[in-house]
């Protein structure tokens, strides 16, 4: 605690430990992201990725032979063709990791001016670096007696939020003096939020030559199992899209929920992005605009598998114009949402 603003307590004896002065942390937590391209961090991060027994849930004598001999074994070359083609070069580093620093940094701004030094805010990952254990320690050392932990996902999936929860939770059960913990579910029902998605969505739509026949809403896939077995995520992903129509007062007929990214033999929910573009290009939507509500930063699954391979599929099937509609990231409407989903659940914590 050598640099923090420390005090020794009333009474104490001299060599008591000085502790430093309260505050609240506020822990931005995201999935995470791999160290680089190459074959061997790529390794790593899948691994500890789907390994997570949230994400995957086969039994792990049956699941890890087959993901350590077979799928980690080819997976991380074609995922590290995706990462390299949208690797931030300059900082060496993945999109979703500068975007997430970008955004930090304007909600560090945003808080200190609200709250001073009552408060601090920081992020860690849920795989790879930085470790959330790590930020955990940080804010404990530093003098937070509460934690306000963020999962940067406007909708809830156990595969995203439910797993970041348990790790911050790990985290904590390793504290000899636990700060007290709040969490946030979700928050792609505030009208912050929803203002945000539809501003950047008119944005694009002023910038465009020809208005877009249709709006894809494409969000990550999930398994359907999931759904059934009462994951939320896929009601959530139709509401978003329903809230976002409202908000912009289109017809139905203009806006389309669809899911990406399917992984492994199992049915995911549907329509899947992919064949639903083409199925849409094929039906006369020659103009299409695409947006990806459930990402808080872009990443792989956006900048490469929607501004690449979904973009090829649309033009492939006679697509004319596929307008790529980037994700909030550091927005200033983005940051003013995610900092009201902030305040809100501060209440009685800071003044
Ligand atoms: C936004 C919500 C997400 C849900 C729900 C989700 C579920 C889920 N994901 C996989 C498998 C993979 N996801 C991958 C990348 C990835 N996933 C999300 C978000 C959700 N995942 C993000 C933001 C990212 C991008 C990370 C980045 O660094 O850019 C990948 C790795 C990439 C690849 O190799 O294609 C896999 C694999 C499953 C199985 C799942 C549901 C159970
Ligand atoms: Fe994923
Ligand atoms: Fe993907």
């Amino acid at each position: 605690m050598k640099d923090m603003a420390t005090s020794r307590p009333e009474h104490a004896p001299a060599d008591h430990p000085r502790i430093a002065v309260e505050k609240t942390g506020i822990l931005i937590g995201n999935l995470g992201t791999p160290d680089s391209y190459d074959y061997w961090p790529l390794r790593r991060y899948l691994s500890e990725f789907l390994s997570d027994k949230r994400v995957i849930d086969y039994p792990a004598w049956k699941w890890q032979p087959l993901l350590q001999l077979v799928i980690l074994t080819k997976r991380p070359f074609s995922s590290g063709k995706a990462y390299k083609s949208i690797w931030n070069e300059a900082e060496n580093e993945s999109p979703l990791l500068t975007i997430t620093k970008q955004q930090v940094a304007k909600l560090s701004k945003a808080m200190a001016e609200e709250y001073g030094d009552q408060v601090m805010v920081d992020f860690c990952m849920r795989y790879g670096n930085p470790s959330t254990r790590s930020k955990v320690r940080a804010m404990v050392e530093a003098g937070c007696r509460r934690i306000l932990f963020v999962p940067l996902y406007p909708q809830y999936a156990g595969a995203t939020t439910g797993t970041a929860n348990d790790h911050f939770f790990r985290a904590l059960m390793q504290e000899r003096w636990q700060p007290a913990a709040r969490t946030i579910s979700h928050y792609f029902v505030h009208p912050d939020y929803i203002e945000a998605l539809a501003q950047s969505i008119e944005r694009a739509y002023a910038q465009v030559a020809e208005r877009p026949d249709v709006l894809v809403c494409s969000y990550h896939g999930l398994p359907e199992r999931y759904l059934h077995e009462g994951d939320p995520y896929y009601c959530h992903c139709v509401k978003t899209t329903r809230l976002l129509r409202e908000r912009l007062g289109w017809p139905e007929s203009e806006l389309v929920t669809t899911f990406q990214s399917q992984f492994g033999k199992e049915e995911w929910v549907k329509p899947y992005t992919v064949e639903e573009v083409a199925r849409l290009a094929q039906a006369g939507k020659k103009r299409l605009a695409i947006c990806a509500p459930a990402f808080a930063a872009d990443c792989v699954e956006t900048l490469e598998e929607i501004n690449d391979e979904i973009r090829e599929s649309f033009e492939n099937a006679g697509g004319e114009q596929f307008t790529f509609i980037p994700c909030l990231n550091d927005d200033d409407a983005h940051i003013t949402a995610i900092a009201s989903v902030i305040r809100e659940n501060l209440g009685g914590w800071v003044e």
